[in-house]
């Protein structure tokens, strides 16, 4: 399309001087503009079937496995190659997962309760540096080892104190299976899977609504530091002419990651005294209480085999939740809905060059289980509303 309109602007030599020789030049330059004309409008038309949704966090917060979701819910999944393919990232987060365990165990001077299982960490840390050796299936006997040590789990249970990815345990548990020549990643295999995002990554998929189908046009970035300054590419080509839209349309803030915190609480993850060690980033967490619609809201999202029951009796406390993972979440919420309101100042770089980026911007706020595809195809529901509204706002629809 963007070329078909780029041929029509080409000028012939009479544009470039703007002088029409005769009335059959001025016909020509005419009908030349009616054809624009008809392409500019058949082009809006078909941007505001489309959709698209800039997916933005720091690495490690979800945007990759929200796409997958996206992938799973709206489009086919994932084909035998593409699940496949998976395997290698697989092996390597277990490598990866291992290598910090041991490194852990040696610094808290936890040892290794079965001696015999020294020979396999020795061969662990000889291979941490080499890339390929979590092809091995030598290499996972190793691991699975370890991993059965009551040391290691000693240490396993003291990982909220340090830096381990989040699908460390899922997929040391599974290394049996892993290790099989017939293994095949489920779908919640790939969604657990870690690999971080390099390149500005692009999926387009339809939703049916309202009785006609919906494009979306999704992109997904790297949120590490070195990544972001790729960014500025993507909001490129969603605010040119005529991709203007992505400028101003909703934020969709999705609280991730809810199971994790509630897993680091469970496991004893101290969130006052961490807080009190970042008082300018979160101020007042001590003093903070959530209100009881706001307790409700986050159980209504919170991942349960019997959310239903907790739907039906609007309650206010669940056994499996603890007090501070629901409070912790909540003023997560608030603080960031202050940022957006321009209530709480952010730190001088960001609100010098632009004191009222939020304004013209909607926000709002989802508690999401990124890896949970049921919690995020309810919310999808929800965004997909929105987005549309305030896109067809934009158009002047409604
Ligand atoms: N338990 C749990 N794990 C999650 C959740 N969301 C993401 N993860 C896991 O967190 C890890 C990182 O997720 P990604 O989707 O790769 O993160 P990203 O934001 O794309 O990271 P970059 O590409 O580096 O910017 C993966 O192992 C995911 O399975 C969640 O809600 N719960
Ligand atoms: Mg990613």
């Amino acid at each position: 399309m963007q070329e078909k309109i780029k041929s029509l602007f080409r000028p012939t030599s009479e544009d470039r001087f703007n002088i029409y020789q005769s009335a059959e030049e001025a016909k020509n330059a005419k009908l030349r503009n009616k054809q624009i004309s008809k392409v500019l409008k058949q082009h809006k038309k078909e941007e505001l079937k489309k959709l698209k949704i800039l997916l933005l966090g720091t690495a490690e917060s979800g945007k990759s496995t929200i796409t997958k979701q996206m992938k799973i819910i709206h489009s086919n999944g994932f084909d035998m190659s593409e699940r496949l393919e998976k395997i290698s990232d697989i092996r390597r987060n277990i490598q990866q997962s291992i290598v910090v365990l041991l490194s852990a165990m040696d610094r808290m001077k936890i040892p290794l309760h079965n001696k015999d299982n020294e020979l396999s960490r020795d061969f662990i840390m000889k291979e941490a540096g080499n890339p390929e050796s979590h092809r091995r299936n030598e290499f996972l006997d190793h691991v699975e080892k370890l991993w059965n040590d009551a040391g290691m789990q000693e240490c396993y249970g003291k990982s909220h104190g340090f830096q381990l990815i989040d699908c460390a345990k899922y997929f040391l548990d599974k290394i049996p299976e892993i290790k099989s020549p017939a293994y095949v990643p489920s779908d919640q295999d790939i969604l657990r899977c870690r690999s971080l995002t390099t390149s500005i990554q692009h999926t387009e998929f339809e939703v049916p609504d309202g009785g006609h189908q919906v494009k979306f046009d999704v992109y997904d970035v790297g949120g590490q530091q070195g990544e972001r300054k790729k960014w500025i590419q993507v909001f490129d080509s969603v605010t040119a002419i005529p991709f203007r839209c992505g400028l101003f349309v909703s934020v969709l803030l999705f609280i991730n990651k809810i199971d994790v915190l509630a897993e680091k609480i469970a496991r004893g993850r101290d969130i006052a005294e961490l807080t009190k060690l970042y008082p300018e980033v979160f101020p007042n967490f001590e003093k903070f209480t959530p209100s009881k619609s706001d307790i409700m809201e986050f159980l209504e999202a919170y991942p349960s085999y019997n959310n239903e029951t907790c739907k039906k009796s609007r309650s206010v406390s669940r056994h499996d939740v603890h007090p501070d993972t629901i409070k912790t979440a909540v003023y997560i919420k608030h603080l960031f809905m202050k940022i957006v309101r321009g209530e709480l100042q952010l730190r001088q770089r960001i609100t010098q060059q632009a004191p009222n980026w939020h304004d013209g911007h909607s926000c709002e706020y989802f508690y999401t289980c990124a890896i949970d595809t049921n919690n995020v195809q309810r919310v999808l529901n929800g965004c997909r509303s929105l987005i549309i509204q305030n896109h067809l706002r934009r158009f002047g629809i409604i």
